[in-house]
């Protein structure tokens, strides 16, 4: 799909970005949805390539140590660099800015199309220097794979092998770097590897599953690349595209020592009805893997760094949602789950919040804040600080900003065009108009941090409670579209598109951002 999600992102409309810009300054006279713009914007901003290279590594005046955290690294023609995933692209860019000199060789695997797109977009800023140190290989279409992708990886394989105990190697993680770093140990193949991936991926298994399974058929996954650079020192600098940020998942943890073993590969199998159609090379390779003479990597010579997150964007929408007068509160940052239940529970939690933050009015029954409990329980939410949610909201004097991130799953049933931040805008707009919400003002914004949601060019959209009977006085059906996971269609139609967000390609992922707004009127 990388192509031709990236052909459509050079067809956004280009629209300025406030990235890193103060926030306070464009307060007064801003609209709601102007304001939600302005914070998903800033969510994604934080967590650019750039600025966030630039908090993770510090070098001192006379350009010879590297700090990272509270490690200093010598640098004497020493450093190389590899890296994976769908961001990896500008993070290389920014290293290459940040430590160019320093740097004597670099490989890089990154999505299909990624460099044509970023340069057609205009991001200078996000593409390697023209005679850079840092090969670039494009593959992994479709997020599976390929002979491309496979060439990256012994690229990437080659050049660690060859370090020494003197040298540094930065390694630049991403999400989706599993497809971008295939190195199956053989007899296993290429083919059977994409094969196995697209059959757990559909018989539901998690990212958690999938990789799992992937760590123990890979000779780079599962620490077996730092293994690969040792006895180089290693520091990985990883951007979270998974709930919770654990390192051995994010592209299949190939910096952080494997603690799984066969048994738990054939459970997983097993849980998704697998494990009588296995090759026989999967199975050979399995049966070999516990009784390794080496034993599991290990990765005592490295250091796993998240630079960004689900978590760090919401953090920054929060002080920049203070910054324009709201009480702020972040709900969740591991937001997973069917799309349904996901927009039942927004939409109740507008209707309690909205309840709590104008107690003059008729508040929320007891049944409604008891819905309000069963849905979150329902959704086993594990950060949810719902409590201290409701508490923050009927303290405040001001007007109240929810945030929340995540990655909810849309059970596609028909064949529209949509994506899971549209469709949930869409959801929660329609529950929206379920509930009386009193003398306050709502609004409802998803967005992915990619830019990208689904198959389409745009990144997320937004909704307020009006929506639904706009959308018929428009002749639109809401129910309708979303029988059939149209949304973006929908969008397209509702109030000229206005509702849409479009950020073009962001250079970044950390998944989405959700965010609730009201203000008393
Ligand atoms: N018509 C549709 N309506 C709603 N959701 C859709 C539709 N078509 C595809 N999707 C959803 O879009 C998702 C794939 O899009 P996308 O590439 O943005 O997500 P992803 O592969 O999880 O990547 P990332 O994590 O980088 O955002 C799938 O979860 C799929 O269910
Ligand atoms: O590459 C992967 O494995 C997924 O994007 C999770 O990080």
């Amino acid at each position: 799909m990388a192509c031709r999600v990236l052909t459509c992102l050079v067809r956004v409309p280009s629209r300025s970005l406030f990235w890193g810009a103060p926030v306070a300054r464009m307060a007064s006279g801003m609209a709601l949805s102007e304001q939600a713009r302005l914070l998903f914007e800033s969510a994604v901003g934080a967590m650019q390539p750039g600025p966030m290279l630039q908090r993770a590594l510090s070098l001192d005046p006379d350009g010879r140590q590297l700090k990272v955290r509270d490690r200093t690294f010598q640098l004497q023609q020493n450093l190389y660099l590899v890296g994976f995933g769908k961001a990896v692209l500008g993070m290389a860019a920014a290293v290459e800015k940040l430590l160019g000199h320093h740097l004597v060789q670099g490989v890089i695997s990154v999505p299909k199309g990624i460099c044509a797109a970023m340069e057609h977009a205009g991001k200078q800023e996000m593409l390697l220097k023209p005679h850079s140190r840092v090969k670039v290989f494009e593959g992994a279409e479709d997020n599976l794979p390929d002979r491309d992708a496979l060439r990256a990886a012994l690229a990437i394989q080659h050049l660690a092998e060859g370090l020494t105990a003197d040298d540094l190697l930065l390694v630049l993680i991403s999400g989706g770097g599993s497809a971008l770093l295939p190195a199956p140990i053989p007899p296993v193949t290429l083919e059977e590897k994409q094969m196995l991936t697209k059959l757990l991926e559909a018989r539901g298994a998690t990212i958690q599953e999938l990789n799992t399974i992937r760590k123990a058929l890979s000779q780079l996954k599962g620490g077996g690349l730092a293994q690969a650079a040792y006895p180089a020192q290693v520091v990985s600098l990883i951007l979270s595209d998974v709930v919770g940020d654990p390192v051995d998942v994010i592209a299949s943890g190939p910096t952080v020592a494997n603690t799984h073993n066969v048994q738990d590969c054939l459970n997983i199998l097993n849980r998704c009805g697998l494990r009588a159609a296995l090759p026989r090379s999967v199975k050979t390779v399995l049966s070999q893997a516990d009784s390794d003479p080496r034993g599991p990597p290990s990765c005592g010579h490295v250091l796993n760094v998240i630079i960004g997150s689900n978590t760090l964007a919401l953090a920054e929408a929060q002080k920049q949602a203070q910054l324009l007068g709201y009480r702020a509160v972040v709900l969740s940052a591991a937001i997973q789950g069917d799309v349904k239940s996901v927009a039942q529970f927004y939409g109740m939690l507008a209707r309690v919040a909205g309840a709590h933050l104008t107690p003059a009015t008729v508040g929320a029954s007891v049944e409604e804040n008891a819905k309000l409990h069963e849905l979150a329980v329902k959704l086993q939410l594990s950060d949810l600080q719902l409590e201290e949610v409701l508490e923050a909201v009927a303290e405040a004097q001001s007007p109240v900003c929810l945030l929340a991130g995540g990655e909810p799953t849309v059970q596609l049933q028909g064949s529209g065009k949509g994506g899971r931040n549209q469709e949930l805008a869409l959801r929660v707009g329609a529950e929206l108009a379920r509930w009386p919400l009193g003398p306050v003002e709502v609004l409802f914004l998803s967005g992915g941090t990619d830019g990208q949601d689904g198959p389409t060019s745009a990144a997320g959209a937004w909704v307020i409670p009006e929506l639904t009977s706009q959308a018929a006085a428009e002749g639109l059906d809401v129910t309708t579209f979303l029988a059939h996971n149209d949304s973006h269609t929908f969008f397209c139609r509702f109030h000229g598109g206005t509702h849409l967000l479009y950020t073009g390609l962001t250079g970044t992922n950390v998944m989405d951002t959700h965010l609730l707004l009201l203000r008393p009127q």
